[in-house]
């Protein structure tokens, strides 16, 4: 608990924790206290080319985003003084659909992502299809998304799906010279690798469903709880379209009546480790409050908010 506890707290000054704001997708201008055009950087990783891009552009804001702590700490150090960028720990894939709103965004680019071409690592890809509608709703009229990439057949196949999903393709280039190299390029080009660079820009507007959108509450249930059920939950799995809920554990307090639950949840593709909490609402009642635990801090997805309520319901089944 103690670890979850420093995971959720907010540990770098240029850090973004979307999962404490009350609503979403955020209001970047009052993060960044101006209008400035946004650019979107997915997958940093040690943050040079964050760091120089926004230290050339001190007009725009930029927006990091990355799933590894490790390459946080490292890039944090780089930006800690840029007034103009902000990091985010959250996977991209949902972070870009559910932090940002229609049109808010000037340029996404993404440098040398793991193509993950296994069949068995496919679903980890960032470049897919529903990649490309988040594109097509953030991204400002115009918008670009720029790929650089070492693998051919990645950049081949997503300039294909891009014109596909209805953009237009600006420019693709082997080899080229582009003026802020990153960590891997240097790598790559040092190794004799071919580079590719694909630019493309929006040029139709979509709706997308964010699986948030609009005021992030706290979800919770009262509920008649027979409690001899409460062991019962351990290992549960819960399903319903694509939400599916699975119980970790159950561990009852040492001081009070109240239970902690483990839980992950799933929507789609977006996974989340929290826990909820079990307790009578007056000691000896058998009305309890089903809720998140005060110290984790998922985002309320739909498999999020159903978590509470199906275990609650699976707690009153006599
Ligand atoms: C091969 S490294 C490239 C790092 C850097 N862009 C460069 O070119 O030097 C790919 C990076 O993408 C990050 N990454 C992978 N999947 C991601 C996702 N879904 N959202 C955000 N970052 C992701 C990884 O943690 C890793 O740091």
């Amino acid at each position: 608990m103690q670890e979850m506890e420093k995971t959720n707290s907010v540990l770098f000054s240029r850090e973004v924790k979307p999962s404490l704001f009350d609503y979403l997708p955020i209001d970047w201008s009052n993060i960044f206290g101006n209008n400035n055009g946004v650019i979107v950087e997915i997958g940093f990783g040690s943050g040079e080319y964050l760091q120089s891009y926004a230290v050339k552009h001190p007009e725009k804001n930029f927006v990091g985003f990355e799933v590894s702590i490790t390459s946080m700490k490292k890039a944090h150090k780089r930006i800690e003084n840029l007034d103009n960028v902000r990091l985010v720990i959250t996977d991209a894939r949902f972070g870009l659909r559910e932090f940002f709103g229609p049109k808010s965004v000037e340029k996404v680019v993404m440098n040398f992502p793991i193509p993950w071409d296994k069949k068995s690592h496919e679903r980890r890809r960032v470049i897919v299809p529903e990649f490309f509608e988040t594109l097509s709703n953030v991204l400002v009229d115009d918008g670009t998304f720029e790929l650089a990439t070492d693998v051919e057949w990645y950049a081949k196949q997503t300039m294909e799906t891009a014109k596909e999903m209805g953009f237009e393709v600006v420019e693709f280039l082997e080899n080229p010279d582009r003026e802020i190299k990153t960590r891997y390029e240097q790598k790559w080009i040092k190794y004799g690798r071919n580079i590719y660079s694909l630019l493309i820009r929006k040029v139709k507007h979509l709706e997308v469903e964010r699986l948030i959108g609009g005021r992030h509450e706290m979800p919770h249930a009262r509920s008649v709880v027979i409690e001899e059920k409460i062991s019962l939950l351990n290992n549960k799995i819960f399903k319903e379209g694509k939400k599916v809920i699975v119980v970790k554990g159950v561990y009852k307090s040492t001081h009070n009546d109240a239970y902690v639950i483990k839980v992950i949840s799933t929507d789609g593709e977006f996974q989340q480790h929290y826990y909820l909490v079990a307790y009578p609402e007056e000691p000896g009642s058998r009305e309890w409050i089903i809720k998140l635990d005060s110290a984790s801090n998922p985002y309320r997805t739909p498999a999020v908010k159903w978590s509470v309520q199906v275990l609650a319901e699976f707690l009153a089944q006599e």
